[in-house]
């Protein structure tokens, strides 16, 4: 390994240990786990507190590569619909660990640049805690606005939707939507954990609702740009999109005064591996 790569999965251990050390707890029960490569590093972390310590915990996973880390490493798992139901409702998540493509400034994420996207919205969302971690290239992935520096966002869809969700995500403004390739490792299209398709669709910047001007005429969009959560909204209105990588609006300490629990997309906290060994923690607001 290169000194280059070895420093960004020194980065991503780093994050992902200080994640876990700070939040989660000997008393959870249920535990999330999300996908990608910094994720392999929170599961090391929970191993490396031992049985005494994740025995009583069993965890969730986000996709077949998430449910094999959790097997691999001897942990118990289950399901998301296999939760214990109390009055009536699975219970909730205590925490969820998941990586991220860019997070901007309100900890609004980009998910799915490894084509796991709709499972991990439905994990975060049954957790009363969500957390982001990355690290290194992923520090880099740390970004004022959305679409800066993950230029698309990852868009699964029902395969048979896509010419159609091509052709409305460009009268969006989104210039070149393409169907993402499963090559190198596999021929054709690059299917998900759940049989569908990924389209990446580029936006311009995303807006922060204070970006939007008082003269906004309603549309959500300022010059051409779309406010996140607005354009989050349309995209999910398309008839074929199952679910979108954008991962935003409020987490779960804003859910719980809302009165929206079970709406939380975005996380409480992301912790970002630095190249000088040091984390960097972005907290909500
Ligand atoms: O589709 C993949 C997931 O959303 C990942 O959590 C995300 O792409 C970050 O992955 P990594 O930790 O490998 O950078």
């Amino acid at each position: 390994m290169s000194s280059a790569a070895s420093l960004v999965e020194s980065a991503k251990k780093a994050a992902a240990f200080q994640a876990v050390d700070e939040h989660l707890l000997p008393s959870h029960r249920f535990v999330g786990i999300g996908s990608g490569s910094t994720v392999v590093y929170v599961v090391d972390a929970i191993v490396a507190k031992g049985p005494d310590f994740y025995g009583p915990m069993t965890f969730i996973p986000t996709g077949s590569q998430s449910k094999g880390l959790i097997r691999a490493a001897g942990l118990k798992l289950s399901n998301l619909d296999e939760r214990p139901v109390v009055d009536g409702q699975s219970v909730a998540l205590d925490v969820a660990f998941d990586g991220a493509d860019e997070v901007d400034e309100d900890l609004n994420l980009i998910k799915g640049g490894g084509a796991c996207l709709f499972q991990e919205k439905l994990v975060a969302i049954a957790a009363k805690k969500f957390i982001a971690v990355a690290a290194v290239k992923d520090y880099r992935k740390q970004s004022p606005r959305l679409c800066t520096k993950w230029l698309t966002i990852p868009i699964e869809v029902l395969p048979l939707s896509a010419p159609d969700v091509l052709t409305r995500l460009r009268a969006m403004g989104s210039p070149k939507p393409a169907v993402r390739s499963g090559l190198p490792s596999k021929a054709g299209e690059c299917v998900t954990d759940n049989g569908m398709w990924i389209i990446d669709a580029p936006f311009p910047p995303l807006l922060l609702p204070k970006d939007l001007s008082s003269s906004e005429d309603g549309s959500g969009k300022n010059a051409g740009k779309w406010e996140v959560s607005r354009l989050a909204q349309e995209l999910l209105r398309v008839p074929g999109i199952v679910e979108i990588g954008l991962f935003h609006g409020f987490n779960g300490n804003q859910a719980v005064s809302l009165g929206q629990v079970g709406q939380a997309q975005k996380p409480v906290a992301a912790y970002f591996g630095t190249a000088d060994g040091s984390v960097d923690v972005q907290l909500a607001a």
